[in-house]
């Protein structure tokens, strides 16, 4: 969830009066945070998890699931414990874009302790408990990337009709009556970035193509009252028609958070977590059905991407230029387009379209040449979300027009300098991860990247590629069955001179490439995680790694389960949860073969996923018998490892004075 600024939201006509006038004021204020910052040292590695979860009602007479729009009243008494003891809490809350999503985090960041590996769980299922509790009769919280027929008629509760004529998004889908209520941020960024456009959102998913699906299928929209203009709204097609923020940003991720010690520290995470950003996207893959339809893809990324759209046609490359600065080849929803570590300049090998005046600045205040393209890259784009209050600002203390930018970026990384006034250091935010039906898959993604994190800094691996080939990877993710099918590329060698011979890092890794000879090449996701024999695999690495840090039994057991889970899904044995979607409709009794996901399809979808993630059924196509000693209760095992921690100082200390 980006910048919760509080104040009125000033309406579109104002707003782009004050598109320079932000950005000017964001610049300085990051080369203020930079000098002020940039020597910053010895943060502790901190990390976090957010998980974005849905609210469903379900009808058992009808057979029928809607999206129940509560957050609004739920989320006060939610984040009660954080208002009264901020200091002190073991979950945290926030809004997210719809009225049916709730975001919850951990109450505190995690530490550098592999015991916190085994709290991860627990406390996702904590907060799904405490989501729960504050709902009614047949509501649940669900956790999954997309609801199955978002966007199709009465699909919240309470019931509301869309209104194109009048609404922020004009969607013939998607009411303003779901956006989230209480804030203004959403429903002022779904009309801004509308009116910056100058047409409404739109995306066209490709559809799957079933044996009785009508050929050829067009949408038939007169339905919606849509009148057939010819243009970008009319539907293509084979294709899923989709026109509302809401039907992209009213989708759930898992994201993961890091700080590092220092700014650098913080650049090379952010450049070596950039290709595994799809690699997480297909390993993770949960949306293979939108507006009711089966789709031909299983992931939302693209969808994202275009319905928060804003650029105009002269920036999309539609018109000539004629007004705008630039031509824009990405959605501000996009993938990463430059790394911005000084050695990892050679690998940024598209156009990066940046703020000549922005760069400049920054230069001239001493900013090297990477970061300052990221953030004139960044700068690009204009502010679609102003707050009267909060134009006038003191750029040597306040970080709001910066941040106005930075987090209406959503780009597959995030790098997220310290907030003002704050103890807290550098940040990277892996953003790509798709949402998980069980709080145990959930768990398990999040560690793997958090494990693999630490794998990557520990040994001083390389998994950089040029940036182009993550931009083909981030396509090829979202293909149907992407693991089983698709290849993707990688770094053949990950070590560098700096990693140490441990007997893995040694076995496969140091073959010396011929002169020329390409660093990278296709792989399957299978040989990425578990190894081949030319490549040694992401899981090997970890559990070098593993092997060489102390982990107490519990916490041991709980990462062999996830990294388990891991290895069987790259394998193919475990199914994503996009695949075994698909499998449940397709053999659903209900289900015509004509791509269609009626509303007892999806009612007995989410009512088996509501089971399987309260643990109330088993799903062995894809989840292995679930049995983590994950606890919210780790005191034993820091006791414990701050003993540890004593001996081993005291031992240190004798073997000196030797
Ligand atoms: N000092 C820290 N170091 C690392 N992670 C942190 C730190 N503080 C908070 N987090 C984690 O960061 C995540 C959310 O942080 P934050 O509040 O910055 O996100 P946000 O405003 O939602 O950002 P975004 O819009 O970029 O998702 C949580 O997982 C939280 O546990
Ligand atoms: N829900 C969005 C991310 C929202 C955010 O940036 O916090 C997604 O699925 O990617
Ligand atoms: N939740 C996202 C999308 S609206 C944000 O606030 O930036």
């Amino acid at each position: 969830m980006g910048l919760l600024t509080q104040g009125h939201p000033l309406d579109w006509e104002e707003t782009k009066k004050y598109a320079q006038f932000i950005r000017e004021h964001g610049i300085e204020q990051f080369i203020h945070i930079y000098k002020k910052l940039k020597d910053r040292r010895n943060d502790c590695l901190k990390w976090g998890d957010e998980v974005e979860f849905l609210m469903v009602r379900f009808d058992h007479e009808k057979k029928k699931v809607q999206l129940v729009l509560k957050a609004h009243e739920i989320l006060s008494t939610l984040m009660e414990p954080e208002n009264n003891n901020p200091d002190d809490c073991v979950t945290l809350w926030r809004p997210e874009y719809a009225d049916y999503m709730i975001e919850g985090t951990p109450g505190k960041p995690y530490g550098y302790l592999p015991v916190h590996f085994n709290m991860v769980e627990a406390n996702m299922r904590l907060r799904r408990q405490q989501g729960q509790q504050l709902l009614g009769k047949d509501e649940y919280v669900l956790s999954t990337s997309n609801f199955l027929r978002n966007g199709c008629p009465d699909f919240t509760w309470p019931v509301y009709k869309p209104t194109p004529s009048t609404s922020a998004s004009a969607s013939l889908f998607f009411p303003d009556e779901v956006i989230f209520p209480d804030h203004p941020r959403f429903k002022t960024l779904t009309r801004n970035i509308r009116m910056r456009r100058k047409s409404k959102v739109a995306f066209h998913v490709p559809l799957f193509i079933d044996k009785n699906t009508p050929r050829p299928f067009i949408e038939n929209l007169s339905i919606y009252g849509h009148e057939n203009n010819a243009n970008e709204s009319t539907p293509i097609k084979d294709h899923i028609y989709l026109d509302a923020m809401g039907l992209g940003m009213g989708c759930c991720c898992l994201q993961v958070t890091f700080q590092a010690q220092s700014i650098d520290e913080a650049r090379f995470l952010y450049d070596q977590l950039t290709p595994l950003t799809p690699i997480m996207l297909a390993l993770s893959a949960s949306s293979p059905i939108w507006r009711g339809y089966l789709a031909d893809t299983d992931c939302r990324w693209n969808i994202l991407c275009a319905m928060v759209d804003d650029r105009t046609p002269e920036e999309r490359g539609l018109e000539p230029l004629k007004n705008e600065r630039f031509r824009l080849y990405k959605s501000r929803y996009s993938s990463v387009d430059c790394y911005i570590s000084p050695d990892s300049a050679m690998y940024n090998d598209i156009e990066i379209v940046q703020d000549g005046d922005a760069f400049r600045k920054l230069i001239e205040h001493g900013i090297d040449h990477l970061l300052a393209q990221h953030v004139a890259h960044l700068f690009v784009r204009d502010t679609v979300t102003v707050f009267e209050e909060k134009l006038q600002l003191d750029d040597t203390q306040d970080t709001d027009h910066f941040e106005n930018i930075n987090s209406t970026n959503w780009q597959a990384m995030r790098f997220k300098p310290p907030p003002s006034n704050s103890d807290i250091g550098w940040r990277v935010e892996f953003r790509p991860t798709e949402l998980q039906m069980t709080d145990f898959e959930n768990a398990a993604l999040v560690t793997f990247i958090v494990l693999l994190t630490r794998a990557i800094m520990t040994y001083n691996l390389n998994l950089l590629i040029p940036i182009s080939n993550v931009d083909e990877n981030m396509q090829s993710a979202q293909q149907r069955d992407a693991v089983l099918n698709q290849k993707f590329h990688f770094r053949k060698c990950l070590s560098t001179v700096k990693t140490p011979d441990t007997p893995c890092m040694a076995s496969v890794q140091k073959t010396l490439l011929q002169d020329n000879e390409c660093e990278h090449r296709l792989m399957t996701i299978n040989e990425i995680i578990n190894g081949s024999n030319e490549f040694v695999g992401l899981l090997k690495i970890i559990q070098d790694y593993l092997s060489n840090i102390e982990v107490d039994a519990d916490t041991r057991c709980t990462i062999n389960q996830y990294l388990n889970l891991i290895s069987k899904r790259a394998a193919g044995t475990l199914m994503t949860n996009a695949a075994w979607m698909r499998y449940v409709v397709t053999n659903h009794s209900a289900y015509k073969h004509d791509s269609v996901v009626n509303d007892e399809i999806t009612y007995d979808l989410l009512w088996k996923m509501k089971k399987i993630s309260n643990g109330e059924e088993e799903c062995p196509k894809v989840l292995p018998r679930m049995s983590s000693k994950t606890t919210l209760d780790i005191s034993a095992a820091v006791e414990k490892e701050n003993e540890l921690e004593v001996k081993r100082s005291l031992i240190n200390h004798y073997n000196n004075q030797e």
